[in-house]
């Protein structure tokens, strides 16, 4: 089978294949014995800069769960580490950064900093170690959105509503435009490298879009999102969380060729607002995953059943694995899927 016959293309860009793939968000990562033991004793973002580290730890839920892609093991905030931000990942915390952007003042700061600059010789590495073993497995780049991005750059780590980076949309539009509009250069380079390496699908992760009202979404978010992901000359994803009331806008006009869509709202309404020039990728409730087999299989069933009404569904949660998930569960999921 050519890379482009993969079911994850196919489930993107037709026709749609015989069973839908499945992959999940962070896959790779703390509900595996095999990351943790070899995380030991390197940070998380050196870990994501070493190249057969990052390799490795991408291929680990490729040979136990046999999933349908890869996602590559990165963060969101590596290409900003990688503009030389001071940023580290605290540990049952998240990103947090050093120097916080602000004021006017921080972002004519920041935003000095050539994207184009970014030096992505350890990411390219990385992927290329990846896509030689995966063969005809795609391998998925990512990014972090614009704004999802900024709720952290701005509070300066992990926040539960964003107020600060909300706050600047509306009382320093402009300021928000020139970091948001950085923001958008900053991942889309970091896209065009691991495409460039060999990723044959990219998404965009705006997990913390939910946090924003519709009108701010279009106003500040949306045409920030659209410089990310436009022309990326491969199939992408747009990815949000809490984005119900206005997921059609996710489709960014028709660049993205599939949505997202979180475990809130069915998949068969989901297909119903976007329409049926978008495939939808989800949903299953991440909730569920310590729910005793026969629950998560009936709602496992539930979710492949109603992705039936998209044009091409790609089966995975409505957010990361979390941590604590016993991974056998995970696989069984891929088990039933490909067998439906
Ligand atoms: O402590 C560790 O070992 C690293 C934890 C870890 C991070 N990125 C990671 C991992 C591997 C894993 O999830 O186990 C690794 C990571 N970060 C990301 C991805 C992409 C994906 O979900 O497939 C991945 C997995 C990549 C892969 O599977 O190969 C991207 C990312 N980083 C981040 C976000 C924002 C968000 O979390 O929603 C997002 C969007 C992904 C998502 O929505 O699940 C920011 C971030 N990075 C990180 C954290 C966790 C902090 C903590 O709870 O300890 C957080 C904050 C958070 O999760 O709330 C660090």
């Amino acid at each position: 089978m050519a890379l482009s016959d993969a079911p994850l293309l196919r489930a993107l860009t037709g026709p749609r294949p015989e069973h839908a793939p499945v992959w999940f968000m962070r896959q790779a990562g703390r509900s595996l014995p095999e990351y943790r033991e070899l995380r030991v004793g390197t940070r998380m973002l050196d870990a994501c800069l070493t190249p057969d580290l990052a390799a490795e730890i991408t291929l680990q839920p490729v040979r136990r769960h046999g999933v349908d892609a890869a996602v590559f093991f990165s963060d969101i905030v590596i290409p900003l580490r990688l503009a030389g931000v001071d940023v580290e990942i605290e540990p049952g915390r998240g990103p947090v950064f050093a120097n916080p952007v602000r004021t006017a003042a921080d972002v004519d700061r920041i935003t000095a900093i050539d994207p184009l600059s970014l030096d992505g010789t350890a990411i390219a590495a990385a992927v290329g170690i990846v896509t030689a073993e995966l063969g005809d497995t795609p391998l998925i780049g990512f990014a972090g959105a614009p704004f999802t991005l900024a709720a952290y750059l701005v509070e300066g780590g992990p926040s539960k509503e964003h107020l600060r980076a909300r706050a600047m949309m509306h009382s320093d539009p402009d300021s928000w435009n020139r970091l948001a509009g950085w923001l958008a250069q900053v991942s889309r380079r970091f896209l065009e490298i691991q495409r460039d390496a060999g990723a044959s699908v990219v998404q965009l992760f705006d997990s913390w879009a939910g946090s924003l009202s519709t009108a701010d979404y279009r106003a500040f978010v949306a045409p920030h999102s659209h410089v990310a992901l436009e022309g990326i000359g491969v199939p992408s994803i747009h990815f949000g969380v809490g984005t119900g009331p206005f997921l059609a806008d996710m489709r960014l006009g028709g660049i993205a060729d599939g949505v997202g869509v979180d475990w809130r709202l069915p998949l068969d309404e989901a297909a119903a607002i976007l329409g049926p020039d978008v495939s939808v990728q989800g949903n299953i409730d991440p909730a569920l995953l310590s729910a005793p087999w026969p629950v998560l299989e009936a709602h496992v069933r539930d979710v492949v059943e109603r992705g039936r009404a998209a044009r091409g569904h790609i089966v995975n949660l409505g957010h990361g694995v979390p941590p604590e998930t016993d991974p056998d569960q995970l696989t069984r999921i891929v088990e039933l899927v490909h067998s439906i």
